[in-house]
């Protein structure tokens, strides 16, 4: 690159949201957020979405793609709108594959317009509202509405709205998520709804991967000719996952991922927060369980939980009011767990489980903001390598830092071969973009093995049974005290607890504290760095909330500079280029240089 494209890519990086042509309503609302200057996508898709072209937008997870179609959309509507709106339709749609995310997008906006003193109504709509709620929430009618596509669907067919009205009314459609829309089996839905989509009706489809599916999407909604895939996101494979997440793996047997993952915690190798996914319901519960024994409090998420629960979860963890979130992101999984059962000797319980009713709408993983979580541990892999993209992109978002932790068995390295190559590992050993984790020694595993594996055979099948049907009756409790609570207090935060003990059993006063004689020298270190790691960079119970950024340098992150197993090495650099894993032999490449 010479002098003057160095200059201009300078520039282009500098440019303000003033340039962009915001609004300076919408500048001082996203001050007053303490967020000041753009993202690479907002950069290049404001102007062009302001400038009325159809969008193609495909960012990396936690790139900032709902400020990059929510900001030129309010603008639009900020200056389009009068008093003597004519409207039977929404002016502006946003479609999005799971409640969760509508909940998202809608508080997003929502808190933009308050800050704007705009007059703009929008509103979300869920599929449990009945016939004659829907009705009533999309009186007026509001300039923009939230919605899933079946959602939208359920409107027309019911003439809640008409089909003419969307023609006349309709100048913006946004599919947001829209690599996963198809996924979610919305594809009916959105041919039934894009037939009265007008053609000047301007559309926007942002996604986080490229795939089939957005082409199809592609094809079947935009109607301008102009499509414009931002250049920026290069098709390059290390452009998957975003460069400030440092990604590690280690290889263990399945029957030993409990006593890794304690150690992990219990001798804080890894950053908090800290998301924990699993691919199966019982599985969280038995992780939840078998934590408490040793006096880490932790809470479940998933898709067999009310959805006010779900919401009041994900605001008390954004919150920070408990470290540690298990996930559960394929509610398919669980079906199969169930079949699984049902060839066991657990048939009759079995059955009460399928009662449980998984919601369709529900998505863990699937663009939701989780604000500050440090770490993503992969309990058990996801079951696509398109899975663990999404479920790593929970963290590192915006401008902070984050690391991902895979505990990988035998029986899981079809799958993890997949996501290697995915990111573009070649067959030379080298890892490039996963690397093992330095920071946990064969020692520091060993001296919790007998308490753990002690603990673990406690934690049974029917315990875990026990406390999942436990867990789901208080958060049905809960999500009726919240419903009406909140309708009062919405911000109001402590009124429910979600991290609260299950166990019948209270834990034993020695598992709370793992005692020193147990932890060798080289493991107290490297969880010493962590620390101060986490305080270097404002990551602390007392900045949490407040949007702590990666401020950090490079040269104190504890991963790139300390190997467990190799603590001489580490003085001289050790991790910083390459150290041995003691587990596997592969050499370890910095690659991600963030
Ligand atoms: N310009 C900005 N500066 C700092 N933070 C920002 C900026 N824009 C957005 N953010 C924050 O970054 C986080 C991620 O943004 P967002 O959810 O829009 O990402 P995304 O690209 O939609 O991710 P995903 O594909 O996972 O949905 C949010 O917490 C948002 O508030």
């Amino acid at each position: 690159m010479n002098k003057v494209e160095e200059r201009a890519e300078e520039e282009e990086e500098e440019q303000s949201f003033e340039e962009l042509g915001v609004d300076p309503r919408l500048i001082r609302a996203l001050t007053k957020k303490s967020i000041l200057k753009p993202t690479p996508i907002q950069r290049v898709a404001i102007p062009l979405i302001l400038e009325g072209k159809d969008v193609v937008a495909r960012a990396k997870t936690g790139s900032g793609k709902t400020f990059a179609y929510l900001l030129p959309l309010l603008q639009k509507l900020f200056t389009t709108q009068s008093p003597s709106n004519m409207n039977l339709a929404p002016t502006a749609l946003i479609l999005v594959p799971t409640r969760e995310l509508c909940q998202q997008v809608c508080s997003e906006a929502n808190s933009l317009i308050e800050l704007c003193r705009v007059q703009l109504r929008l509103v979300q709509l869920t599929s449990s509202m009945s016939v004659s709620e829907l009705r009533t929430t999309l009186a007026g009618p509001p300039e923009i509405v939230v919605s899933t596509p079946a959602c939208i669907q359920t409107c027309l067919k019911n003439g809640i709205i008409q089909a003419k009205a969307v023609q006349d009314s309709l100048s913006i459609l946004i599919l947001d998520e829209a690599d996963l829309l198809l996924s979610y089996g919305y594809e009916d839905d959105l041919k039934a709804l894009t037939s009265h989509v007008p053609r000047r009706c301007q559309c926007l489809l942002m996604s986080a991967t490229s795939s089939s599916d957005v082409e199809k999407l592609k094809k079947l909604i935009l109607h301008n000719p102009y499509i414009l895939t931002l250049p920026e996101v290069g098709d390059t494979k290390d452009d998957i996952i975003p460069k400030n997440v440092q990604q590690f793996y280690i290889s263990c047997a399945a029957r030993d991922k409990l006593v890794h993952i304690l150690a992990l915690l219990k001798l804080e190798l890894v950053q908090k927060k800290v998301l924990i996914f699993t691919n199966s319901i019982d599985m969280s519960f038995r992780l939840k369980l078998f934590f408490e024994q040793f006096g880490i409090k932790s809470a479940v998420l998933n898709a067999e939980l009310p959805q006010s629960s779900r919401l009041h979860i994900l605001e008390e963890f954004n919150a920070g009011l408990f470290d540690y979130l298990i996930a559960t992101d394929e509610s398919q999984s669980d079906g199969k767990e169930q079949v699984d059962d049902q060839n066991g000797s657990e048939r009759k319980k079995s059955k009460k489980h399928r009662k449980h009713k998984l919601d369709a709408e529900f998505g863990v993983v699937r663009g939701i903001d989780f604000k500050n979580v440090y770490t993503v541990i992969n309990f058990e892999m996801p079951q696509t390598a398109a899975g663990y993209v999404h479920r790593i992109g929970r963290t590192g978002r915006a401008y902070n830092t984050g690391a991902s932790v895979s505990l990988v068995s035998a029986e899981e390295t079809e799958i993890f071969e997949e996501i290697k190559s995915l990111l573009g590992e070649n067959d030379d050993k080298v890892s490039q973009f996963i690397a093992p984790f330095p920071l946990l020694s064969k020692n520091a595993v060993e001296s919790l093995r007998y308490r753990a594996e002690d603990v673990a055979r406690s934690v049974t099948k029917i315990a875990v049974r026990e406390s999942r049907a436990q867990d789901l009756r208080n958060e049905i409790l809960n999500s009726e005290k919240l419903k009406a609570h909140f309708q009062d207090n919405p911000k109001d935060l402590d009124l429910l607890k979600h991290d609260k003990m299950l166990s019948k059993k209270a834990p034993a006063p020695h598992l709370r504290d793992v005692p020193d004689y147990l932890v060798d020298p080289t493991t107290q270190e490297a969880s010493k760095i962590v620390k101060l790691a986490r305080a270097a960079m404002g990551n602390t119970n007392a900045s949490r909330g407040k949007g702590s950024k990666g401020r950090f340098k490079k040269s104190r992150d504890p991963l790139k500079t300390f190997s467990a197993e190799a603590p001489k090495r580490a003085g001289k650099g050790g991790m910083k280029r390459k150290a041995k894993d003691a587990d596997n032999g592969h050499k370890y490449k910095k690659k991600h240089s963030s």
